[in-house]
């Protein structure tokens, strides 16, 4: 059999689908297919064709087309989804419940009939609940539903830690716990720069700045644009993800995933460690949390699970 190049399809072909297909291509990652409705068929044609004509200047080899077709999108290795409305100035990601709780389910109906084997990575708003949406509608095994969320949320984190000490974001080593919510949980005690525990490094009131500043991030895009939310470090984040499982990459990354019992929440989609590779999420990573680490994880399960009761009726 002769080797095929992957093939990743996005749903979605707004800010952040677009700009994932392009980065996914630059990385040669894969073959790409954009997908947007039926109405939006030739922008989104339009759109992929014009990355396409970007590959012979970067030098890349990667086929990319823009379709509204699901059969386009058969037997996809990775299906990556971000259709859906995003938020606006005054809103928070749960007001999104409702409307994209149907676009999800609907591009999950036609996942399923497509690219049964496919390994799924949800973006869409409120993503904890999405990916919950997603996984039902699947009905595809918990290592291959996987949601986006501490990616982003951490590498906003990191980016502030490298700002106040003046370091490359490259020796900045953090991660967040929880849902993706202002009450998402920067876990301090297990964030470095080099090694260093950044509490050796950062005054407690600037640590507990950057921590809040971290979890408002996406509001603060979203403040700043005016007319829609963040797509660039998104778009990454989901690369990054992609990129872990294409290559077998077992990276350590924070994503969502269904919960059985870890950390004490059984049947929780919620942002975790977990090993990444050519099996999705290959393993949880717990670690020893204290009391208040705890109780801060506990209100955003608990926002978390209000919203998703809202989807599960
Ligand atoms: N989890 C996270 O960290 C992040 C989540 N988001 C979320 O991602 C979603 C997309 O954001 P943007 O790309 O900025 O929005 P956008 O409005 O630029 O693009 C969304 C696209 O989805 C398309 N769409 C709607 N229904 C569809 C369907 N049934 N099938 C295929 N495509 C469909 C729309 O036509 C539009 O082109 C939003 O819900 C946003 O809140 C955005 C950034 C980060
Ligand atoms: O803030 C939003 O609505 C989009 C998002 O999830 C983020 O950028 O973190």
């Amino acid at each position: 059999m002769p080797i095929k190049r992957n093939k990743i399809t996005v749903v979605g072909a707004g800010f952040t689908g677009a700009t994932t297909a392009l980065m996914l291509a630059q990385k040669e990652l894969g073959n790409v297919v954009l997908v947007d409705i039926p109405q939006l068929e030739n922008p989104t044609k339009g759109k992929a064709l014009d990355m396409l004509e970007s590959t012979p200047v970067q030098g890349v080899d990667a086929n990319i087309i823009g379709t509204s077709n699901y059969e386009d999108t058969s037997d996809s290795d990775i299906v990556i989804i971000t259709a859906g409305v995003a938020r606006k100035p005054g809103m928070s990601r749960d007001d999104l419940v409702n409307t994209n709780a149907g676009i999800v389910k609907s591009v999950c109906e036609n996942i399923k009939a497509f690219s049964p084997e496919a390994y799924v990575i949800i973006l869409s708003n409120p993503v904890d609940a999405m990916t919950y949406v997603a996984y039902q509608t699947l009905g595809f095994p918990k290592n291959r539903v996987i949601g986006q969320s501490g990616v982003l949320d951490t590498a906003r984190y990191c980016t502030f830690i490298a700002q106040e000490l003046n370091v490359s974001v490259e020796d900045v080593r953090g991660f967040v716990l929880g849902g993706h919510g202002d009450d998402m949980v920067p876990l301090v005690r297990y964030s470095n720069v080099a090694g260093i525990p950044i509490e050796k490094l950062i005054p407690a009131d600037r640590i507990e700045a950057i921590v809040q500043r971290a979890r408002v991030g996406g509001g603060e895009i979203v403040s700043l644009l005016g007319n829609g939310s963040a797509y660039y470090a998104p778009a990454a984040s989901l690369v990054q993800m992609a990129e872990a499982v294409l290559k077998d990459k077992k990276r350590i990354l924070p994503v969502i995933a269904l919960l059985k019992g870890e950390y004490g929440y059984d049947n929780l989609f919620m942002g975790v460690p977990a090993v990444i590779g050519g099996d999705g999420i290959e393993k949880i990573f717990e670690l020893e949390l204290t009391a208040e680490e705890k109780a801060a994880l506990d209100k955003s399960a608990q926002s978390v699970r209000s919203v998703i009761q809202v989807v599960s009726g």
